[in-house]
């Protein structure tokens, strides 16, 4: 699939975003937009804002200025759950699943948000909870396959290899029926045949499911091989939007991640655009309430 927009609306349309903290400018001016079955992603150094991007679009944090749509709504201001339950699905950078809880009830977690029904039927397993609560597991088994979890299904996910959990958080977010996923560092620690299997699944979402996405990534390898766009942003500034041949090719991409001198020489280095594994580790943010 190639990238771009064009004659379809967008999932997400960013404009003009900027973000700022005591002092510091997390994102400058960013605008985007990201359509539908469309893998989106976003590089940049450490510190460059990227987190902070999904955190806006997840309603953690309020910008001071711009304005974000989400299928074609303002949801600025809206609170992370009201967001979330509109059908917008993240990942984190650090695992958060219950890791005493099986791989199955994780999973099924991911389902709260589609409750409907009253207490008195929940409280009594009558009619409509009875018959959500059969959809959600049957849902949940879809997504056991499709993720390849079966063997895990029953374990405990604090036991369960680091790559395999990665796959439950995904699969947590698939459960919420999301109709866009955010996937902040996907591959991050992950050895190379782990980083394989989740670099296929990222695709099958794509290409079956149908589900657009926006990953955050450090390994540029999995970058390159999986966007259709990127963008770039260095010091809380959108530099450059692309596919990734254009990107690869940008001075400006160059000079962000090894400075001046080889904006114009194309040395490759384990941490530039065009190279295969950044791989650096990120420090998470956290705080700021919208
Ligand atoms: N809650 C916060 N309070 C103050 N500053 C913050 C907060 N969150 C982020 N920042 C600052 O905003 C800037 C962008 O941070 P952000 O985490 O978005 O970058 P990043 O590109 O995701 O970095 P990394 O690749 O290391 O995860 C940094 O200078 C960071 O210190």
């Amino acid at each position: 699939m190639t990238g771009g927009t064009a004659g379809e609306s967008p999932v997400v349309e960013v404009e003009n975003v900027t973000l700022r903290f005591k002092g510091v400018t997390a994102i400058n001016g960013a605008t985007f937009t990201v359509g539908p079955q469309e893998l989106f992603a976003i590089i940049g150094p450490n510190g460059a804002g990227k987190t902070s991007i999904f955190n806006v679009l997840s309603g953690v944090y309020r910008p001071q200025e711009g304005r974000v749509q989400f299928l074609g709504e303002d949801v600025l201001g809206r609170r992370p759950h009201t967001i979330a339950a509109r059908g917008m699905a993240r990942t984190f950078q650090n695992i958060e699943l219950f890791e005493n809880l099986t791989v199955i009830d994780n999973l099924m977690l991911g389902r709260a948000h589609r409750v409907r029904y009253g207490m008195f039927a929940s409280a009594f397993w009558l009619g409509p909870a009875r018959s959500s609560e059969l959809a959600d597991r049957a849902a949940v088994e879809d997504i056991v396959d499709f993720l390849e979890l079966a063997q895990y299904r029953n374990f405990p996910v604090g036991l369960l290899p680091y790559g395999v959990q990665k796959r439950v958080e995904l699969g947590r977010a698939l459960a919420m029926g999301p109709r866009l996923l955010l996937l902040d560092e996907p591959v991050a620690g992950m050895n190379l045949e782990e980083t394989e299997d989740m670099a296929r699944f990222i695709l099958d979402i794509r290409d079956e499911l149908k589900i657009p996405m926006i990953m955050v990534e450090h390994d540029m390898g999995l970058v390159m091989d999986l966007a259709d766009r990127i963008m770039v942003v260095d010091f809380g500034v959108p530099i450059t939007t692309g596919v990734p041949a254009e990107v690869q090719r940008n001075p400006d991409v160059i000079k962000a991640y090894l400075g001046e001198d080889h904006a114009t020489g194309g040395r490759r280095s384990k941490n530039t655009a065009n190279g295969d594994a950044a791989g650096s580790t990120a420090a998470s943010t956290t705080g700021g309430e919208s």
